[in-house]
């Protein structure tokens, strides 16, 4: 049974790496680039260090996460910042579900949602990797969307959230009991809707909610998706 479960973990990973092992081919010399977080977007930047070490790739990137920072720069990977590259050629990233035609996503199971947007509305070009299992035909099937939101008064907000049809919400902790906080020093509520028939009404209803900082729900952004699945690899594009 525990070796069932490994081997089905070790395809998962192989599919990961392939989709972002694809994805730096759209990286050339002289990009700014955005650097996704989670398990897929880290054998991205690997393969991207790869590039800069064997073939001196020049690239500035911005990474978004502190993990994925820390990442790049153990790699040789030059950081630049928003004064300097107030927009980029291309962010990759991971997700957490992708939704077939639309391309919406909802990310965030890492807790790097928020600079996460940030990067892929800064990018000319917005590429997500995934294995095939992140492809759903309704958001929220699996995934519940996370929810950024200022931990001061935390419990007023997610009272509101239950308000926006969630079946369930639920702040995120730690191992030991203690809330999660972000990059960015705010918590997240996971907020469980089943099924989201009506991304954008959802969304603006979330972030209508005074102490919200931004959600999981990525609409309009994504430009392809790499998806890396046993029959090989497909593009999906806007
Ligand atoms: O906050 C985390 C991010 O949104 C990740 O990109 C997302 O959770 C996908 O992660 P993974 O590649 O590990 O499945």
């Amino acid at each position: 049974m525990v070796e069932i479960a490994q081997d089905a973990a070790a395809r998962v990973a192989e599919l990961k790496r392939e989709a972002a092992t694809h994805a730096i081919s759209y990286i050339q010399d002289g990009m700014a680039v955005g650097l996704g977080t989670g398990s897929t977007a880290k054998f991205m930047i690997d393969a991207l260090g790869e590039r800069v070490r064997r073939e001196g790739l020049k690239i500035r990137a911005i990474p978004t996460s502190e993990a994925s920072a820390a990442q790049a720069q153990s790699l040789n990977i030059p950081i630049t910042n928003f004064a300097d590259d107030p927009y980029l050629d291309v962010a990759i990233d991971g997700a957490d579900e992708v939704q077939t035609g639309s391309l919406f996503l909802i990310k965030g199971r890492g807790g790097a949602l928020l600079r996460e947007k940030i990067v892929a509305v800064s990018a000319r070009k917005f590429i997500v990797i995934v294995d095939e299992s992140k492809i759903v035909t309704d958001l929220g099937t699996h995934m519940p969307v996370p929810v950024e939101i200022i931990p001061w008064g935390w419990e007023r907000v997610e009272n509101l959230l239950r308000k926006t049809g969630a079946k369930a919400c639920v702040p995120r902790r730690n191992a030991d009991g203690s809330l999660y906080m972000t990059d960015n020093h705010n918590i997240i509520i996971d907020c469980d809707y089943e099924c989201i028939k009506d991304p954008r009404g959802l969304a603006d209803h979330i972030i209508s909610i005074t102490g919200v900082v931004d959600h999981g729900l990525f609409l309009d952004i994504t430009s392809e998706v790499l998806v890396a699945g046993a029959a090989g690899l497909q593009r999906l594009k806007a």
